[in-house]
């Protein structure tokens, strides 16, 4: 009989739980990472997640949770990373620096680490010594709700292996799941982390009474933007009309399951930060993210309005009102 791929998943939010319903039901040996040794306890006895996606039910045949993250690394060929990137460096403490030795990381994670502004390929690599051909990415336009429901979704993979690209793929290829191979492994990542700012500058927008109009001119206006920068970071002829570009930029954009959408449009209706994340019980990458990228573009110049917008919102208190007349001007 042929061995099971042994898969670790590190996180417990939305994104985590997806991932674990694809690959359990495709047979895979999921051993499963969640932080708060309580919901382990009710995975074990329900099968179930209590925080997130909670009608998700698991075979326990296939779905090990623990919270003890050495043990659950233990075995495991493959590594998936979905923990929100402000907390990855918390998740990952205690584990020493050969911790992934011989083990290919998957980042889900669409976000950057803080104050250090590295992408989390580059992080693993410089913290941990996981090398840049033994990574993947999960990108494409794919919200952890449809997967729950079982919406046809589709996923890009990235990786400078093809191979192990295509292989990662194979795992997740499902009824409902669709997944592709594509080698611009950092240009998805970068992108990823983008679009997150983007959706909250649509729903701070949305907030404040703007239209459908609007935000379709905010879209647009952003494709550039993303594309300045990806040409200044890494130059490269890339088709940015991909679904994993553009499908995952409109999806964050309009979708009523967007947590960045959701984060933004409560900035725009008056909420602060620390109130907009108290009532959401998810994270909004965008949040963070901005910090990173527009720290990062100090170095490259980038004009990047909708960023620079977004940072001064929610970093030098600048009102959000005023803030989307310059962009209202800006746009084309
Ligand atoms: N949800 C999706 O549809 C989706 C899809 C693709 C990628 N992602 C990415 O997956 C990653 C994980 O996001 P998610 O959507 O699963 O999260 P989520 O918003 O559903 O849940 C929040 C997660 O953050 C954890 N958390 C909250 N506060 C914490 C703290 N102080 N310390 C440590 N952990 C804390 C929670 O335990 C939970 O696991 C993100 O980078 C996100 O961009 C999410
Ligand atoms: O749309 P968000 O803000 O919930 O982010 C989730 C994923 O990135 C969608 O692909």
């Amino acid at each position: 009989m042929q061995e099971l791929e042994k898969i670790a998943v590190l996180g417990g939010g939305s994104w985590a739980t997806a991932l674990v319903k694809i690959l359990s039901e495709n047979k895979a040996d999921v051993r499963w990472w969640l932080r708060n040794p309580d919901d382990v306890h009710h995975l074990q006895q329900y099968g179930h997640n209590p925080r997130y996606l909670s009608g998700v039910r698991f075979d326990l045949n296939f779905v090990h949770p623990s919270s003890n993250l050495e043990e659950t690394l233990k075995e495991a060929d493959w590594v998936i990373l979905a923990v929100p990137a402000a907390f990855v460096q918390e998740a990952l403490a205690g584990l020493p620096a050969d911790g992934f030795q011989g083990k290919t990381l998957v980042s889900a994670v669409k976000g950057m680490i803080p104050k250090e502004n590295l992408l989390i390929t580059d992080f693993l690599e410089q913290h941990f010594g996981v090398p840049a051909d033994r990574q993947c990415v999960i990108a494409g336009p794919c919200h952890a709700e449809e997967v729950a429901l079982e919406k046809q979704s589709y996923l890009t993979i990235g990786s400078h292996d093809l191979e192990r690209a295509e292989k990662f793929c194979d795992l997740l290829r499902n009824r409902y799941v669709k997944a592709n191979p594509l080698d611009d492994i950092d240009g998805v990542e970068y992108c990823a982390v983008i679009k997150n700012i983007i959706a909250l500058a649509c729903g701070i927008a949305h907030g404040l009474n703007y239209g459908d109009n609007f935000q379709a001119v905010m879209v647009s206006n952003s494709l550039e933007e993303i594309e300045h920068f990806l040409d200044a970071l890494m130059p490269l002829h890339r088709d940015l009309k991909g679904s994993a570009y553009l499908g995952d930029l409109l999806v964050t954009a309009y979708s009523q399951f967007s947590r960045n959408r959701t984060f933004g449009n409560m900035i725009g209706r008056g909420y602060t930060v620390k109130s907009a994340q108290v009532e959401m019980n998810m994270v909004a990458e965008g949040y963070y993210a901005v910090k990173s990228i527009y720290e990062l573009n100090q170095k490259y110049k980038v004009e990047m309005p909708i960023t620079t917008a977004v940072y001064n919102i929610l970093y030098e208190q600048v009102s959000p009102g005023v803030e989307i007349d310059i962009l209202k001007e800006k746009f084309r």
